[in-house]
């Protein structure tokens, strides 16, 4: 049986282009990454994929990534699911800021230890350990029996909620974590056992930008 997950993080947007924090805000695509997304499904319609039902996050970004990515694949029919538990990470009162200004304000250190560790929150906002716990019980409750069960799933969502399920699916630790970016726009193709880990893993070769 085929257990197909595909993971996307969503092409550049507004924000990524500004380089401001983004978590819970919701800017739209730019022109670059509107192409990024069509990449994407262009991908893995040669690939020969196709999907049965696909998740997204509550945010536009990567609403319309993944409308554009099926768009692309001839596949605008089937059921997408929105869901807040896929949402980016909550950047909490660092949202809007410019991540250069916030280097000149609390030093290089404080601002990768938001960005990247595991468990340090930035200021009223969500750690990547509390992103997990929130996109984790999604995953295992909704996203993987569809999975198990021989649906084709497509999972439309952000940095740092993928980087969360990442972490999982690829046995990462709390510090490897920390080295993992996900570029905006690249699927990540993900075979499961039926024991829920992984059979075989490819992606769309692209630089982080
Ligand atoms: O601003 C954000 O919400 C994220 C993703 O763009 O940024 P970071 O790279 O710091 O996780």
């Amino acid at each position: 049986m085929e257990r197909l997950l595909v993971l996307a993080r969503h092409g550049q947007s507004e924000w990524n282009l500004k380089n401001l924090f983004t978590g819970w805000r919701d800017p739209g695509l730019t022109e670059k990454g509107v192409e990024e997304a069509r990449i994407a499904g262009r991908w893995l319609k040669e690939q020969g994929y196709e999907f049965d039902l696909a998740y997204t996050s509550n945010l536009g970004r990567a609403q319309r990534t993944c409308a554009l990515m099926l768009e692309e694949m001839g596949q605008t029919g089937i059921e997408t699911i929105r869901t807040e538990a896929l949402n980016e990470r909550d950047y909490g009162d660092l949202s809007g800021l410019n991540k250069d200004d916030a280097r000149q304000r609390w030093g290089n250190e404080q601002v990768r230890l938001w960005r990247r560790s595991y468990d340090v929150p930035p200021p009223g906002g969500e750690s990547l350990k509390d992103t997990v716990a929130r996109v984790l019980p999604f995953y295992i409750q909704a996203i993987l029996p569809k999975v198990l069960a021989g649906k084709r799933v497509l999972v439309a969502a952000h940095g740092n909620s993928l980087r969360a399920l990442v972490m999982v699916l690829d046995g990462m630790t709390t510090q490897t974590i920390a080295g993992l970016e996900i570029a905006t726009g690249v699927p990540l193709v993900y075979h499961l056992k039926a024991d829920a880990t992984v059979e075989a893993k490819t992606s769309l070769d692209k630089d982080i930008d």
